[in-house]
């Protein structure tokens, strides 16, 4: 199990293509996704009784080949059926998996949940009924197969998986626990309380009601390759299934692992080495590799920040003492404003303090307003040679072609509002917007979330995991301004400034937990600063 950061992102059809340049058979790639998938599970589930559910897809193939492996390994496995395999593939597996198979509708829940009905071949809504004709071969009693587990206990196995990765500050409960523990404490706060009712009849619930149902009375579920009910690529939960505990993707992330709503579903994603190679334009957010002061550094080889201040002041300070707080060597605030902290050198705006040459990055936006005075300072900015970071005001303020033809490097970080104010709205997912937002502008652009976006206009693009839910407080933004500025200033290549001030921002917050604000933020970037 591999964790994401720095791995490529795939759509369903990059996958695609990745399997068939492999040259090797639909079969074969199974039986090794089978085979990943049931390792997992089995460190994952301990002892306790899986079920897995199977579509007919090669998702429901996987579940079979797991099944049939965890069988062979001495595990307690049932299998349940949502219809017969459609590919040759799915049936193979079917055909290797000798215990007996259930009717998904009638399927009782189990401890373990193991959902392999829909990845990616999924392309409509989960709302047909859950009766869906299928050959079942009728469950014996307990259907177990296999003897007990010759595993070791459960907790030894359960916390290595995945020590240290909960999300505690976004509100997620952290993994590390028995899976008696985690039915305990999980599922009342995750599926139950958002799907309380189901049907009289199970066989008339809908598909997507009865993967509820069974989630909500399993004490760990794990969802193969992606939730079923999640479109692939552009973040949409067509059918919003339960919230699972991990996502094992295979291959490789996917984009709706990350965008949001969908990646809300995906609870912890591990990823499934069965050795295709894969290669994308667009990467999953890794920590970056940030130079730290050698014996010859002085406040400029730092690099220094300058900050316009606007008609709200509070933010711009907000930028500055980020950008201090992020590393910056020396910081100036250009503008009437006044107050600690004393290494932040306040100074009136002109012309000339503006073309001091050392100024590496220059933070526009901030509190700026939008008055005719705001215009002014934005054009005096415009009319400088430094590479800029444009937020806030400064974005409702240009055009995509003005910060073109500024021509001098230039990174954009609109939220959604300023996105679609600055680009147009668009159905398009949020990786398709950003990259041609990108383009658009010859810029990097941060598109703003809780599943942010980097571009460059040569197309590459990365994806921030899901960040802290805490960060949708005033001045966060202008605190991720000030931590880009310095970057930038620190002469990283544009697009590694704005994804190095992006994860210093993600993990400040991360470290914050609950309730933070924006001032506390900033100064947790020093530590964010200091894991590096
Ligand atoms: N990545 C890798 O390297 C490898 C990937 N592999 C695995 O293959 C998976 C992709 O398999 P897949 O293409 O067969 O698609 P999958 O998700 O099983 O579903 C397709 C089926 O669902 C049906 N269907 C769709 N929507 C529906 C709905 N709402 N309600 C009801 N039915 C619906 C659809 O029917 P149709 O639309 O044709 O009527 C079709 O029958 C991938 O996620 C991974 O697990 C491994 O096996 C090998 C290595
Ligand atoms: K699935």
């Amino acid at each position: 199990m591999i964790r994401p950061e720095g791995r490529p992102v795939l759509t369903a059809a990059q996958m695609r293509a990745a399997e068939e340049a492999t040259g090797e058979s639909v079969s074969a790639l199974m039986e090794r996704a089978g085979t990943a998938i049931a390792v997992a599970v089995r460190r994952l589930a301990s002892s306790s009784e899986i079920l897995i559910v199977c579509g007919p897809g090669n998702n429901g193939g996987d579940g079979y080949v797991a099944a049939r492996v965890l069988a062979e390994r001495g595990a307690k496995v049932r299998v349940a059926a949502l219809g017969d395999p459609k590919t040759d593939a799915a049936k193979a597996a079917r055909a290797g998996w000798s215990g007996p198979v259930e009717a998904f509708a009638d399927a009782a829940p189990a401890p373990i949940l193991v959902d392999a009905l829909f990845g990616t071949g999924l392309t409509r809504p989960l709302d047909e009924p859950a009766t869906k004709t299928t050959n079942t071969t009728p469950a014996k009693a307990g259907a177990q197969l296999g003897s007990a587990i010759d595993s070791p206990p459960a907790s030894p196995i359960w916390a290595p998986a995945f020590a240290g990765v909960g999300t505690v500050a976004d509100g997620r409960p952290p993994l590390n626990r028995s899976p008696a523990e985690a039915g305990a404490q999980l599922k009342p706060s995750s599926n139950s309380a958002r799907h309380p009712g189901t049907p009289a009849s199970a066989r008339e619930r809908p598909i997507v009601e009865q993967l509820h149902h069974l989630a909500t009375a399993a004490h760990l579920t794990i969802a193969i390759d992606l939730p079923s009910g999640l479109a692939t690529d552009t973040g949409a939960a067509l059918s919003p299934p339960p919230i699972f505990d991990v996502t094992l993707a295979l291959g490789a992330a996917k984009p709706s692992h990350l965008l949001q709503p969908a990646a809300r579903y995906c609870g912890e994603v591990r990823i499934l080495d069965i050795a295709i190679p894969v290669t994308s334009d667009t990467h999953v957010l890794d920590r970056p590799d940030l130079p730290t002061p050698g014996p010859d550094a002085h406040k400029y080889t730092r690099g220094m920040v300058a900050i316009i201040a606007g008609a709200m002041p509070g933010a711009s300070d907000l930028a500055a003492l980020a950008a201090m707080h992020a590393g910056a060597g020396y910081v100036t605030l250009l503008g009437d404003t006044s107050g600690p902290p004393h290494a932040l050198v306040r100074a009136p705006f002109s012309d000339h303090a503006l073309a001091n040459d050392r100024i590496g990055a220059l933070v526009v936006g901030p509190g700026l307003g939008r008055s005719d005075e705001a215009r002014s300072l934005l054009q005096s900015a415009l009319a400088t040679n430094h590479p800029l970071v444009l937020d806030g005001d400064a974005l409702r303020l240009l055009t995509p072609d003005r910060i073109a033809a500024s021509n001098r490097p230039a990174i954009l970080t609109p939220h959604a509002g300023e996105f679609d104010a600055l680009f147009g709205k668009s159905d398009a997912d949020k990786i398709t917007r950003t990259r041609a937002a990108a383009k658009a502008a010859n810029a990097i652009v941060v598109f703003k979330g809780a599943d942010t976006v980097i571009a460059a206009p040569d197309g590459r693009v990365r994806i921030a995991p899901h960040a802290s839910d805490w960060l949708s407080t005033a001045g966060t933004g202008d605190v991720l301004a000030g931590a880009i500025g310095a970057m930038l200033a620190a002469r990283l290549a544009p697009f590694d400034a704005a994804a190095a001030g992006v994860w210093l921002h993600a993990d400040a917050a991360r470290r914050l937990g609950p309730a933070f604000i924006a001032d506390e933020l900033a100064l947790a970037l020093r530590k964010a600063r200091a894991s590096l």
